[in-house]
């Protein structure tokens, strides 16, 4: 285990822990975000004074129809937009008034993105996948090697860690996704219809991993998803409709 992982890493198992039922402080803080597109002469509302909060540990499922604004919440969160108004707050830190500089550091430091197409480079086995994203922050080698190793075995692939994209099935290609999105410690994980490409019981076998991954690193999780079978695995259920978005129900009583 590298120093750099906040919590035990195990290795990949089919045992999924039961959703953790204590969560831990407030990562990621949404207070009252509005955001605006331009749209002929006046503007589309896609979020509409949306708040939500997403604790250590917890694991938030956001559902709703098309065109409801979830695209743009993660978006908002991940700070790849600002909002028109309102606060995003990430591990404390507030994304408000920062320059675009630190708000990629933000994003670098404190936010992993996980999008439906796993965006892999062809060329590049899984590891070097995993070896680039942390060079690119800045990381030395060698320690990226070592923890690339340990977070493909989290995921399942050790024995797949040479393998280029080609050689790798849909559920295998999105578990370097998340591998490659845990690389950068995040404390706040993004996720965006996971399973939109992936049949059932690898769609199943994904969001169990999303889940685990929450519970053993302690990260603030939001998974957009049209699959509501799999809400049961998270926490809360929160539901956007026409860019408001109504308090998350819990899933466990
Ligand atoms: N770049 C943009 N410019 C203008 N309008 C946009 C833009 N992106 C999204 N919208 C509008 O904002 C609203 C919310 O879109 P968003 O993509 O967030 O919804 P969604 O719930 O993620 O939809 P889907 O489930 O289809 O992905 C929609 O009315 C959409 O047309």
């Amino acid at each position: 285990m590298t120093s750099t992982t906040r919590s035990p890493l195990s290795p990949a198992s089919d045992q999924t822990q039961p959703p953790t039922p204590k969560h831990g402080g407030t990562l990621l803080s949404l207070d009252h975000v509005t955001l605006e597109y331009p749209d002929g002469e006046g503007t589309i509302k896609a979020l509409d004074d949306v708040s939500l909060r997403v604790g250590s540990g917890q694991m938030v499922a956001l559902v709703g129809p098309s065109g409801s604004g979830k695209s743009s919440l993660l978006a908002v969160a991940a700070t790849l937009i600002r909002p028109t108004s309102g606060t995003v707050i990430i591990a404390g830190q507030d994304a408000t008034g920062l320059k675009d500089r630190e708000l990629t550091a933000v994003r670098r430091d404190k936010v992993g993105i996980i999008f439906q197409q796993p965006n892999l480079l062809a060329s590049l086995t899984a590891i070097e996948q995993l070896v680039i994203s942390d060079h690119l922050r800045g990381k030395p080698l060698k320690t990226a090697r070592s923890k690339a190793a340990e977070l493909l075995d989290v995921v399942g692939l050790a024995s797949s860690a040479y393998k280029r994209p080609h050689q790798l099935s849909g559920g295998q290609r999105q578990r370097v996704n998340i591998a490659r999105a845990l690389m950068g410690d995040p404390t706040v994980l993004l996720v965006d219809e996971p399973t939109a490409a992936l049949d059932h019981e690898r769609s199943d076998a994904i969001v169990r991993l999303l889940r685990r991954v929450t519970d053993e690193f302690r990260v603030a999780t939001v998974m957009v998803t049209h699959d509501t079978e799999f809400v049961p695995l998270t926490d809360a259920v929160a539901t956007m409709r026409d860019g408001r978005l109504c308090a998350p129900v819990p899933t466990h009583s």
